[in-house]
């Protein structure tokens, strides 16, 4: 069974400001919470696209959403083709030749069934074989990078994706070991992180494998750079009024939103009482949310992974 608790549902899904035969992704189906709901408000003449990389999320998919029928295309791919993806469906419209749909959704990160599922390795808390891979067919495995990569290049992608301050000596601690032997396990890996951490710092800022955790997943699956192409592909794809919601849950992530949206904005100098922008520079995007939105108390109650996520909206103009 394949239990995701969604985040900021109804919040991320009303910010797209869903038309009952409009055409819209959700670039990250998991466990099609999202989508059932946009799904919903949608007539026979609407299209929702849903977008993993996952196998999982598909194949839950195919069930959960049977009941909307042709309504919904499933597709298997990194949202960072998300141009490509669109331009290859012929009910998408173009315009010169680029791909507009009306409102696009992303939740990053991975879902709770694959951070739970023992043998996914995503999880310091269940002994499994350093994979982390989100689409299991790639190539790159954190037990490549674990026992392959140089010292130099494992810390910085604990310093850089975790925001780890014992990168170094971690680093040092993992190249030692592999020296006898290869790294197998994740519990042998939460067990040299926690080594390579000062018993002093560990008491504090959770499980002491956890930044590391998080900077080896962003590290396999090129999260970051994944979800900046996505989302430059998103702000061409909208069709003008069209809407892109994300949902982020950490600090990386979100400055990679806010700085994208920024550089869409208007840089237009016309005096104010012009009626119409002549200066050329009025901006592709206007924000929906100055300040992101972020779970309520009662959501946080029911569902404590929420806490960390940020809702931020823009509009194509
Ligand atoms: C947080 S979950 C989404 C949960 C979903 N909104 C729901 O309500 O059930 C994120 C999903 O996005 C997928 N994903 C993450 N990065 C991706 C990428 N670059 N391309 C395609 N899918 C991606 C993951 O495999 C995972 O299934």
């Amino acid at each position: 069974m394949f239990h995701h608790i969604t985040v900021l549902k109804e919040e991320a899904t009303e910010g797209l400001q869903i038309k009952e035969d409009g055409i819209y992704v959700d670039c990250t189906l998991g466990g099609a919470g999202h989508s059932g709901l946009i799904a919903s408000k949608l007539s026979e003449a609407g299209r929702l696209i849903c977008l993993d990389q996952d196998d999982w999320a598909l194949d839950n998919a195919k069930q959960q959403l049977a009941e909307y029928g042709e309504r919904i295309v499933l597709v298997k791919t990194n949202f960072r083709d998300l141009e490509t993806v669109l331009g290859d469906l012929p009910f998408v419209p173009q315009k010169d030749g680029v791909p507009q749909v009306d409102g696009i959704l992303f939740d990053l990160g991975v879902s709770s069934p694959q951070f739970d599922e023992g043998n996914r390795g995503f999880s310091y808390n269940h002994d499994a074989p350093l994979d982390m891979r989100m689409d299991q067919s790639a190539e790159l495995t954190a037990a490549t990078i674990i026992n392959t990569w140089s010292e130099q290049e494992i810390a910085r992608v604990l310093f850089q994706y975790g925001e780890e301050k014992f990168s170094r000596r971690i680093a040092r601690k993992i190249v030692d070991r592999r020296a006898v032997q290869p790294v197998e396990g994740t519990g042998e890996l939460a067990e040299l992180i926690k080594e390579g951490i000062p018993a002093a710092a560990r008491r504090t800022g959770g499980h002491p494998a956890k930044r590391s955790f998080q900077a080896l997943r962003i590290a396999v699956n090129d999260e970051l750079g994944a979800f900046e192409e996505g989302l430059h592909s998103a702000v061409r794809c909208l069709a003008p009024g069209g809407r892109v919601s994300v949902i982020t849950f950490h600090s990386l992530e979100d400055r990679i939103c806010k700085q994208i949206f920024a550089g869409y904005l208007s840089r237009c100098t016309c005096p104010p009482d012009l009626p119409y922008c002549v200066c050329g520079a009025e901006g592709t995007l206007k924000l929906v949310n100055r300040k992101p939105r972020v779970p309520s108390e009662a959501e946080l109650e029911q569902n404590p992974r929420a806490r960390s996520a940020k809702l931020r909206i823009a509009e194509k103009l």
